[in-house]
């Protein structure tokens, strides 16, 4: 099932939790909603559960606008960070609750045991019906969850950080399996989550939140390499950034013109970023600009330099390979393999001001 949002709005008093906010999601897609604490995720899901009332807009569901219908008739499965089982009755019931209860046709006692069973393989936890909630762990938990939302057959498949109360090492595993099972099933899926590695590895594309704006909606690497937006840069993977003035295309930083050739953003004050790996050292005076490493610490297979750059000391951050013999106090050219440039942000963020371009 196709959805389209179309300007939703959701204001708390005074405050936009939804700032008019668009979106496609593909039919068979897994999309994340990305984003800080208090960006609108939860809110956007739940709108589109129908758990929430908007002020303005419309979800259509295919073409059908669904914008004024109740949770029931959108026919949607939810998975929510706290498993939300009925404590007193064993999986086996559980999972067969929306198909006894539901909208859909009646079904018998047979039929629901049958597919109840199905589904447990589905998510791997054969012979386990007869246990009661408290007899599984977290894990096990958010997969009866994920077998009971999966039930009812829903239009769409809506999933509110539903590992975010599990520990790193299981959160990793069921990651994995949750991709599986989307592409073994292939429902539509949202999938809410602040975590910024889970969304790149586990979703077909990535959409993400800012203060209840949409700021860019893309595929993992699009929203990696090619970040629209200087929050979008800066929350996803590692950055530093240097304040710059920029004049007719060319960025000065402290007054001298800094040669990372020709940038887009308009005249006026501004911003380059730069990924740790993308800054490489050389001699001075050789490259974009010069610094002096003030510290270095061990960062993986890496070493991680911070360096400080110009008079008032700004910070640039690189990850050397670990055998380059370099010290604190060293001093360096910088050169940039890649950078961003974007104007400072004027409210709200706009799209389109980035130009990611190799370095002069
Ligand atoms: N019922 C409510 N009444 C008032 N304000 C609310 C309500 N629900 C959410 N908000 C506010 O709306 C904003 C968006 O909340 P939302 O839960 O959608 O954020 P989120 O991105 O899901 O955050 P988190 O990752 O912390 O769950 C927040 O600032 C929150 O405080």
């Amino acid at each position: 099932m196709e959805l389209k949002i179309r300007n939703l709005r959701k204001d708390y008093g005074n405050f936009p939790a939804l700032n008019g906010v668009n979106l496609d999601i593909r039919s068979g897609e897994l999309i994340a909603l990305l984003g800080p604490s208090g960006s609108g995720k939860t809110t956007l899901l739940r709108a589109i559960a129908g758990l929430e009332s908007p002020d303005g807009g419309q979800i259509f569901f295919g073409d059908n606008d669904a914008s004024r219908q109740s949770v029931q008739h959108r026919h949607v499965g939810f998975v929510f960070q706290h498993y939300a089982l009925f404590r007193h009755m064993k999986v086996l019931d559980n999972i067969a609750f929306g198909m006894r209860h539901g909208q859909g046709p009646k079904q018998s006692e047979a039929v629901i045991r049958k597919r109840v069973l199905e589904l447990l393989d589905l998510v791997q936890l054969n012979g386990l019906e007869g246990r009661y909630p408290a007899q599984l762990s977290g894990g096990q938990r958010q997969r009866v969850a994920l077998a009971r939302a999966l039930a009812i057959e829903p239009k769409v498949l809506l999933l509110d950080e539903p590992f975010g109360a599990l520990d790193a090492q299981v959160r990793k595993g069921l990651r994995r399996w949750l991709r599986q099972i989307h592409e073994e099933t292939g429902h539509t899926t949202v999938f809410v989550t602040h975590d910024q590695e889970e969304a790149m590895e586990l979703s077909d594309r990535v959409a993400v939140l800012h203060k209840g704006d949409l700021q860019q909606v893309g595929t993992p690497d699009e929203i990696y390499d090619s970040p629209a937006t200087p929050f979008v840069y800066a929350f996803i993977g590692d950055s530093t950034s240097l304040p710059v003035t920029i004049t007719n295309g060319a960025a000065t930083f402290e007054g001298a013109p800094l040669s990372v050739g020709r940038v887009d953003p308009p005249d006026g004050p501004g911003r380059i970023h730069i990924r740790p790996q993308d800054v490489t050292l050389v001699a001075a005076g050789q490259g974009v600009v010069d610094g002096r490493i003030i510290g270095l610490r061990r960062s993986g297979p890496y070493r991680r330099a911070d360096i400080a750059v110009g008079q008032h000391a700004h910070r640039i951050e690189a990850l050397l390979p670990p055998e380059l013999d370099v010290s604190i106090g060293d001093q360096f050219g910088l050169a940039f393999k890649r950078y961003a440039a974007f104007a400072d942000d004027r409210e709200p963020p706009k799209l389109g001001l980035a130009r990611e371009k190799q370095a002069a």
